[in-house]
């Protein structure tokens, strides 16, 4: 498992170098800009995987999507720039995934987080922070979740806006955020390398009525997404189940 963690990890750092480099060289802007970055990001990491990994499938949000997959039980789930809108903007709140499901369970995991310099990936070396007094919950800044009104008043917490489901993830696995909280629907690169890397810090990842994530579906979507600290799921997904399910 060690070297398809530091593979993911390098594949995710040259297609955020390639990213950087797409943004600092000025001459792109607005939907021009997003539409380059996705391209040429999603043309390097199909280029990485299938040199390395020639017989695994690979599902990608910037590719067509071949069903051949179902009959795969390693699945590669990318997701060349999550975030693109934050990365035409110029913020930081950015994420490129290169997840790989196998058996349809989120096994491996990189995220970087190329505007920090950071990259997070599925193994045991992550951040394990302590708990904070304050409580923050990161959500959607252009679709945040009605039901983060409510947990964050039971729970006395901040709610934080932010871009990319890659760079809100990893901001509960750095302890800047206690809680992640999605609702409306995702697909599966938005949250398998995410999930992969929260996993392997320990989080608590699932759906907001607590079932499992599944990857490698015929319909790649995840309805919604819970990752929080693991001591606070049960009270987080009750109070969910008291407003009444999302789904
Ligand atoms: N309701 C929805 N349906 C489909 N995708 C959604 C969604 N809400 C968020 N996403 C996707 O999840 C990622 C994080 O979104 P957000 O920043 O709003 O939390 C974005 O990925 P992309 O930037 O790769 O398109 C966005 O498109
Ligand atoms: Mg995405």
């Amino acid at each position: 498992m060690t070297d398809l963690v530091d593979f993911a990890a390098s594949v995710a750092r040259a297609a955020g170098d390639l990213l950087l480099r797409i943004r600092e060289r000025g001459d792109l802007a607005g939907r021009a800009l997003g539409d380059r970055g996705d391209a040429e990001a999603n043309a390097l990491i199909l280029a990485m995987i299938s040199e390395r990994y020639p017989d695994d499938a690979i599902l990608s949000e910037e590719s067509r999507d071949d069903l051949a997959r179902l009959d795969c039980r390693r699945l590669w789930i990318i997701d060349p720039l999550d975030g693109t809108r934050e990365y035409r903007e110029g913020r930081n709140d950015w994420a490129v995934h290169i997840g790989l499901a196998i058996d349809g369970a989120a096994a491996v995991g990189a995220v970087a987080l190329p505007a920090e310099s950071l990259i997070f990936a599925s193994s045991s070396d992550l951040p394990r922070p302590d708990p904070k007094k304050s409580r923050n919950i990161v959500v959607s800044r252009t679709r945040p979740p009605a039901i983060a009104t409510t947990i964050a008043d039971a729970l006395g917490a901040t709610i934080i806006a932010m871009g990319s489901a890659g760079a809100k993830a990893m901001a509960v696995v750095r302890g800047d955020a206690d809680i992640y909280l999605h609702e409306g629907g995702q697909h599966e690169w938005d949250n398998c390398a995410p999930v992969a890397v929260a996993q392997a810090a320990g989080l608590h990842c699932s759906t907001l009525t607590g079932a499992p994530l599944a990857y490698n579906q015929r319909e790649p979507t995840t309805p919604t997404l819970l990752i929080c600290r693991a001591e606070l799921a049960s009270e987080v997904l009750a109070l969910i189940d008291r407003d009444g399910s999302p789904e």
